[in-house]
C-alpha cells in the first residue's frame, strides 16, 4: 500500500481512477522557499522536497509518492495555485488563446526502488469567453488548482490541441509511474 504523500484531491481522484490502493497523506513543504523563475526546475525541486519531508515524516516502510505541478504560460511564466478569484481571473486571462504546458513532477520511493519524473502535457486554448470564464470563478472550482485550470472541466471545450497526457495535467503522470507502483516495493 503505497503513500500518497499529497493533499490533492484531484491526484487521488487519479490513483481511484487508475485502481490503485493508496493511504493519502500530506506533508508540509514550503514552496515559498523555492527561488527559481524555471518551470520545470521548480516543480522538481517541490516534489523533491514533498519527498524529504515525507520520508522523515513517515520513513520508508511503505512506498511513498508526492507530486508538483505549475503552469509554464507560453512565456515561460510559472502560473501556482491563485490566491484568490482576482488572481484565479489574471491567471487564466493569461492562458486564454494561448500555449500553455502543465507540468507535474513525481518522486516515488520505497525500500529498494527510488524513481522520478518530470511530463508535461501541451495545451493551446481558444479564447475563454468571458461569461463563461466568470461562471467558472463564481464556482470556486478553480481553488487549489495550478493555473486555476482544470483540463477535464471548465478548460475541455477550449481546447486546440494537446500533446500529452491528461493525467499529467491534473497532477500525476500516472502512466508513466504504474510499472514502478507495480514492482513490490
Ligand atoms: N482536477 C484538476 N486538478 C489540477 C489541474 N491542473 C492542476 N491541478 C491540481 C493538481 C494539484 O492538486 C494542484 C497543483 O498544486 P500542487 O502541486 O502544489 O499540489 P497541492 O497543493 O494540491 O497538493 P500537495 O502540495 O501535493 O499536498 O493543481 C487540472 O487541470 N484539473
Amino acid at each position: 500500500m503505497i503513500y500518497l504523500c499529497s493533499s490533492s484531491e484531484s491526484r487521488a481522484l487519479l490513483l481511484n481512477n487508475f485502481g490503485i490502493d493508496f493511504i493519502q497523506k500530506s506533508v508540509a513543504y514550503d514552496e515559498e522557499q523555492i527561488t527559481t523563475s524555471i518551470a520545470k526546475d521548480f516543480v522538481y525541486t517541490a516534489s523533491k522536497g514533498k519527498l524529504n519531508a515525507a520520508i522523515r515524516a513517515f520513513g520508508v516502510e511503505s512506498p511513498l509518492l508526492c507530486a508538483d505541478t505549475v503552469i509554464a504560460a507560453s512565456d515561460g511564466t510559472i502560473l501556482r495555485k491563485p490566491k484568490n478569484r482576482e488572481d484565479a481571473r489574471r491567471i487564466l486571462n493569461i492562458q486564454s488563446g494561448s500555449t500553455i504546458s502543465i507540468i507535474s513532477s513525481a518522486h516515488y520511493k520505497s525500500k529498494r526502488l527510488a524513481f522520478s519524473d518530470i511530463s508535461a502535457t501541451h495545451y493551446h486554448f481558444s479564447r475563454f469567453e468571458e461569461e463563461d470564464l466568470e461562471r467558472y470563478l463564481e464556482s470556486g472550482l478553480w481553488q487549489g488548482k495550478a493555473g486555476g485550470c482544470m483540463v477535464e472541466g471548465f478548460c475541455k471545450k477550449y481546447i486546440q490541441s494537446v500533446d500529452g497526457y491528461e493525467s499529467t495535467a491534473m497532477g500525476l503522470q500516472v502512466e508513466t509511474l504504474l510499472p514502478w507502483i507495480k514492482v513490490k516495493n
